[in-house]
């Protein structure tokens, strides 16, 4: 294969694959528009290959497992002595993401945007050298250009030990042929959490270290107290106030870890070493700085409120912009860039993200926590009901959680929605859009809602007796 010095125009060129990426490569190459994504190994970005849908996965393959073992109803199902067989719970994973790469790539066909797969550079302003995989080059110009790199996980190199222990990511937890004998886990954030329960529930035994005092630390205390006594409940052993000092062995054979717990030294040991620590922005190497492209204090692109960066006709999505980290936001960024793009003044302000962290239970929220609403000064009501109290939860006997609602005193507005419980993420989207249609909170409490579903339980969350603030 030749290499093109020569350099080729585009309207649109767009560095990454992700969510905001992609729909931004379908829509304006749809309307006749040249276009061309680079993207150096994930066909669709991280959603669909190594983060949400495939670990959504996983977490299902590991409730069927839990489900079966868990009740003698259950079990009396299931033939005798099952064993988990981690080679086919991965080549499972392995077909959706299959099944999803082939369908991006359609859309790819579909809609005339070039899919080049291959490492971009900034060269000069809106200019890209590619090094395409298949090891020739090519130079693109776009009259607009997207950044679109995502983020990675974040591996504390500063711990003794922590790079030679080459640890796992949620990469390579996602693509366990051998399911890990006693796991352990840094960091009790969304992605340890989830595989936390994921892989306990599989079979491995699992401890949760995190130098918080809780997991999932910046919610309320209630959903904090639900999500750690489901962990313990599952066997799940979480070692928090953890100082990490060192790490010594290599994951997949033995780990030691050296910890300190307020201010006792501590040794874990494991087979296996996950981390889920927080994230680094893909903003390395990628030339920013020769097309005028600044980073913010917390080294993301630096983008205004229409995510604009500092170089004009160049824009940023997704987590590399510092957007929330959630699919979600990256497709409402491709909403942002669109409509500017089209002459429009779409904002990133005010703009409400809900979100759902994906045990068993789900724990969703969508607005303001209490934290959050007495920080700010609200005056509210707090309605709470048990799960125990929603019908459903009762008929499936699925009772662990709870559901509440913020409502503003002088508004009946509603301020913010938590749910600890089954269905919590499709339950939280419909108090979500009526915060959005402005509703008050008694357009929920006397809504028909179909009975028995998880949504019902809001007719009973609004007509229980509220607290106030
Ligand atoms: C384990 C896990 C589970 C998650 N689950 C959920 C969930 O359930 N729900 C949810 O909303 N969010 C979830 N998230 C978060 C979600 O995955 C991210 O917010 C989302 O994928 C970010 O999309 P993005 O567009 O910013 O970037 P990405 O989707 O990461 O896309 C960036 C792309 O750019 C490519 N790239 C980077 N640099 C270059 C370069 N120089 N040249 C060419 N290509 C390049 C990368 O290969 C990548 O494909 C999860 C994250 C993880 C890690
Ligand atoms: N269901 C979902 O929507 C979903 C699922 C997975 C990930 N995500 C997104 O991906 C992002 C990244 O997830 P994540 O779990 O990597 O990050 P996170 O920020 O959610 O959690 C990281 C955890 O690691 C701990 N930690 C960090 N450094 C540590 C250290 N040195 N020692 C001990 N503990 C340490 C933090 O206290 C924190 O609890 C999330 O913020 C979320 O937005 C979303």
């Amino acid at each position: 294969m030749e290499s093109q010095t020569q350099i080729e125009d585009y309207d649109l060129v767009i560095l990454g694959s992700g969510a905001g990426s992609k729909l931004l490569a379908w829509t304006f190459a749809g309307s006749g528009k040249r276009v061309a994504v680079i993207e150096r190994k994930y066909v669709g970005g991280s959603c669909p290959n190594i983060a949400c849908l495939p670990s959504k996965n996983l977490i299902h393959t590991a409730q069927i497992v839990s489900d079966a073992r868990r009740s003698g109803v259950f079990r009396s199902a299931c033939s005798d002595g099952f064993a988990v067989e981690m080679p086919r719970v991965t080549d499972r994973k392995r077909t959706m993401v299959k099944g999803l790469v082939d369908a991006h790539l359609a859309l790819y066909k579909g809609s005339g945007a070039e899919l080049i797969m291959g490492s971009g550079a900034f060269t000069a302003a809106k200019t890209l050298k590619v090094e395409l995989n298949d090891g020739t080059t090519r130079m693109l110009r776009g009259e607009n250009v997207i950044i679109g790199t995502g983020t990675h996980a974040k591996i504390d190199d500063h711990i003794p030990g922590m790079l030679t222990a080459r640890p796992l990511t949620h990469v390579e937890a996602l693509e366990l042929d051998v399911l890990p004998e006693h796991l352990v886990i840094l960091g009790a954030g969304y992605v340890g959490l989830e595989f936390a329960q994921a892989m306990r529930r599989l079979g491995s035994r699992v401890t949760v270290i995190d130098h918080n005092s809780h997991v999932l630390h910046h919610e309320d205390e209630d959903v904090v107290e639900g999500l750690h006594s489901l962990l313990i409940e599952e066997g799940i052993e979480l070692v928090l106030n953890a100082k990490i000092n060192g790490v010594s062995g290599v994951s997949g054979k033995s780990v030691l870890l050296h910890v300190e717990v307020l201010g006792s030294p501590m040794a874990i040991a494991g087979t296996h070493l996950l981390v889920a620590a927080g994230r680094m922005p893909n903003t390395r190497d990628i030339g920013l700085e020769t097309a005028g492209i600044e980073l913010s204090h917390e080294g993301f692109v630096k983008v205004d409120d229409r995510l604009r960066t500092t170089a004009p006709g160049v824009w940023a999505v997704g987590e590399v912009a510092g957007s929330p980290r959630f699919t979600h936001v990256s497709v409402d960024d491709f909403r942002v860039v669109h409509d500017n793009l089209l002459g429009g003044e779409r904002t990133t302000t005010g703009r409400q993200v809900p979100f759902c962290l994906f045990t068993d239970p789900e724990f969703a929220r969508v607005g303001l926590s209490e934290k959050e609403a007495v920080a700010k000064g609200f005056d509210y009501r707090l309605f709470k009901i048990p799960m125990a109290e929603v019908l459903r939860a009762q008929s499936v006997m699925e009772t662990r959680g709870f559901m509440k609602c913020l409502v503003e005193c002088r508004t009946d507005r509603i301020l913010g929605f938590s749910m600890f419980g089954q269905g919590a993420g499709d339950v939280m989207t419909c108090v979500q859009i009526t915060m959005l249609g402005g509703l008050p909170y008694t357009a929920l409490r006397d809504l028909m809602i179909a009975h028995p579903t998880f949504a019902e339980g809001l007719g009973s969350l609004f007509s229980s007796v509220p607290t106030s603030s």
